[in-house]
């Protein structure tokens, strides 16, 4: 070889890897399609018997014993058939393949499996779902896209609000059309209160009217006071705000009565009430108690007044989103109802399996142990439910301390006058300096 022609390769070699570097950083889903997806999908195909068989994934043509004269023998059966799998087909952010199951087989020892599946394909995770009988769907994301999350862009709509990016690439949407109350837990600093900001930020321009239960003093809520219909800072102000939405849910039952409709969304647009969206920051706040017959007799209203909320509100549009760091029943007796009635689930990082278990636990079982393997280090990723895929991984929009003022500032003018809340508080302040 010439050196003309060794430089030559030597510069074209230099340009593919400016090019490339460059294609990565500004089009990172056609660098995957021309790179990584080829290669990954090789691999895939090349190694699928292989993983099967040491997963456990295959079926025996014959059974597992026979007979040898007078002997019945026992042992592995000898040509394990791995179940057929479709070309892997590229994604935006990995790729996916579908397995036809065998007869007998089930998805669980696939999702079983899934860790395996990342580790022999050299992705960052399987994702493992079935979409209809006798097939599995394997979905692998080359990356984590929550390292870097940017932000997916929705057509916006009433009581919907973007958080964030799934994993897959998708928006992280809430819908309380869709599912009215949901529950948020995390360990602390694990990003609830980050979370509550970012639905506070995408509410505020809508017409809906933002209720505050902060008893950590209102330190993360009130940052959006001049936004909130509401803030109650302290659970005697709670017990207060909660007894007065309950009032002001029963008008509403009677409003629909009189008008034949069955939720506010049927009543004309002109009779139609503001929806109502009660934010609470700790949820431990308002069951603890310190023993005293008062502190008792808080709690229970607290809770009485939040499950008829949650039981009877979602036609009558109150929603509410309960953040805190735990959600078992040592808080109280009314937390387990309570828990069940929310239906939306978001588990950041928990510091404990019981935890992720109680948020997660009835709807998916390897969703439990996603939550539980996100690290200190990954602020603001959560498993999520309702994203329509039954769960996914997640990662919240940061909202900063900058953003929720100005947020506040710009939209304070359209926050809904709920008069009766506000003179629950007013009330308290009276009946306080009275000393009474
Ligand atoms: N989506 C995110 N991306 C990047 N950083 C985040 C994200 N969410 C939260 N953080 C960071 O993590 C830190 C803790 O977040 P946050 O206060 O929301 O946690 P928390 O669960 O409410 O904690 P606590 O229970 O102690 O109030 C914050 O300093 C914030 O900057």
């Amino acid at each position: 070889m010439g050196p003309v022609t060794l430089a030559f390769l030597l510069a074209a070699l230099a340009w593919a890897l400016v090019a490339g570097a460059h294609l990565r950083q500004r089009h990172p889903v056609w660098f995957w399609h021309l790179t990584g997806y080829p290669v990954t999908a090789l691999r895939v195909v090349r190694t699928w018997r292989k993983v099967a068989i040491l997963t456990d994934l295959t079926a025996s043509p014959r059974p597992a014993r026979g007979l040898l004269g007078d002997l019945v023998v026992k042992g592995e059966a000898l040509r394990p058939v791995a179940p057929r799998i479709s070309f892997p087909k590229a994604t935006r952010t990995g790729l996916s393949v579908l397995v036809r199951l065998h007869p007998g087989q089930t998805p669980a020892p696939f999702i079983q499996a899934a860790d395996a599946l990342a580790h022999a394909w050299k992705v960052h995770a399987v994702r493992v779902t079935s979409p209809e009988r006798g097939l599995v769907h394997l979905v692998a994301t080359a990356g984590d896209p929550l390292q870097k999350p940017g932000l997916a862009t929705v057509k916006p709509t009433l009581l919907s609000a973007l958080l964030g990016i799934c994993e897959g690439g998708g928006a992280w949407v809430m819908n309380l059309r869709k599912v009215p109350h949901w529950l948020i837990v995390g360990a602390t600093q694990s990003g609830k209160s980050t979370l509550l900001a970012r639905l506070i930020v995408q509410f505020a321009p809508q017409p809906v009217a933002l209720v505050g239960i902060d008893c950590k003093g209102g330190m993360e809520l009130g940052l959006f006071s001049l936004r909130l219909s509401a803030l109650a800072t302290s659970r005697r102000e709670a017990v207060a705000v909660l007894g007065a939405l309950v009032a002001r849910m029963h008008q509403r039952m009677e409003l629909c009565r009189t008008h034949d409709a069955r939720s506010i969304w049927e009543l004309p647009a002109k009779l139609r009430p503001v929806p109502i969206v009660v934010i609470v920051d700790e949820l431990a706040e308002l069951y603890l108690s310190d023993g005293t017959r008062e502190s008792k007799t808080e709690a229970e209203k607290c809770s009485t007044s939040l499950l008829r909320i949650v039981q009877l509100g979602a036609a009558l549009g109150l929603h509410v989103i309960v953040a805190g760091q735990r959600v078992g029943s040592e808080l109280g007796p009314g937390v387990t109802a309570l828990r069940a009635q929310l239906a939306g689930r978001i588990c950041h990082r928990v510091n404990d399996p019981g935890t992720a278990e109680m948020t997660l636990g009835d709807l998916n079982k390897d969703a439990v142990a996603v939550a539980q393997s996100i690290t200190a280090e990954e602020k603001g990723v959560a498993v999520c439910t309702g994203t329509g895929g039954g769960w996914e991984r997640a990662r919240s929009h940061l909202t900063t301390v900058e953003e929720a003022h100005k947020t506040a500032a710009t939209y304070g003018h359209l926050t809904p006058e709920l008069l009766d809340l506000r003179k629950a508080l007013y009330d308290l302040v009276v009946r306080r300096d009275a000393g009474q």
